[in-house]
């Protein structure tokens, strides 16, 4: 049975990239999926508004809606603090396989849960069965069209406190118009745009921060 595109992106990764390091397990996947073959990471430039988001949020709780490979879930725990941890959502089995080993590899398996399932599924499981309050910290990158009632569970759930930090991928490409037209509108939500590029390519993309104001 021929390999899957993960399955050979965690192989590049395995045979190049430095075990325990996880910038090297970064910058490995990056060169693979610019060089070989695109696949959906949220990429290097992305990647650096990622990392300062989550710098300036500092989180002790923080969630990620669509592992994939795992290629952020290694970017934000690598910024963690001692004791702080990341929780990623993923249903797809054959990609939750590919992540956990990513972030194994990576070193970074103590501060990040993998939790198998829709997100749909999971988020009201996240108080009881996950033992989360709030969240301090929200990266989506699952299907665009899950953005905004995913973000409106979250608030159903009490899982959002004010000043909790929601980042966006994708509102310009593919595009998120109903997420944008939700955040923006809503008097619950403080907006910020960061224009930047699909990842590996030279197409306009964006990353929208959304500050829950309680
Ligand atoms: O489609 C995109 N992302 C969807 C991501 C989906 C990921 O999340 C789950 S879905 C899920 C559902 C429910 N709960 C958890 C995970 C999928 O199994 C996949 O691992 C995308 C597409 C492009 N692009 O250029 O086409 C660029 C990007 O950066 C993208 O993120
Ligand atoms: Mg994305």
């Amino acid at each position: 049975m021929n390999q899957s595109k993960e399955q050979r992106i965690l192989n590049f990764v395995l045979q190049n990239a430095v075990r325990g390091d996880p910038c090297s397990v970064l910058d490995t996947i990056d060169k693979y999926c610019s060089q070989k073959e695109w696949a959906m990471n949220v990429g290097d430039e992305k990647g650096k508004i990622l990392d300062k988001t989550v710098e300036e949020a500092n989180p002790s709780v923080a969630l990620e809606l669509g592992t994939y490979c795992g290629y952020s879930a290694v970017r934000i725990s690598r910024l963690l603090k001692a004791g702080a941890r990341l929780l990623t959502v993923e249903f797809n089995p054959e990609f939750a396989a590919i992540a956990k080993q990513m972030i194994e590899f990576a070193g970074v398996q103590d501060k990040v849960k993998l939790l198998e399932g829709p997100s749909e599924e999971i988020i009201p499981q996240l108080k009881k069965k996950y033992e989360v309050d709030t969240l301090d910290f929200v990266f989506l990158d699952h299907w665009k069209d899950r953005y905004t009632p995913d973000t409106i569970l979250l608030q159903e759930c009490n899982l959002l406190r004010k000043g909790s930090v929601l980042l966006a991928d994708n509102v310009i490409f593919p595009g998120a118009p109903d997420f944008l037209n939700y955040v923006r509108k809503s008097p619950h939500f403080q907006c910020t745009n960061y224009p930047s590029h699909l990842e590996y390519m030279q197409v306009e993309d964006a990353m929208e921060k959304a500050v829950f104001l309680g």
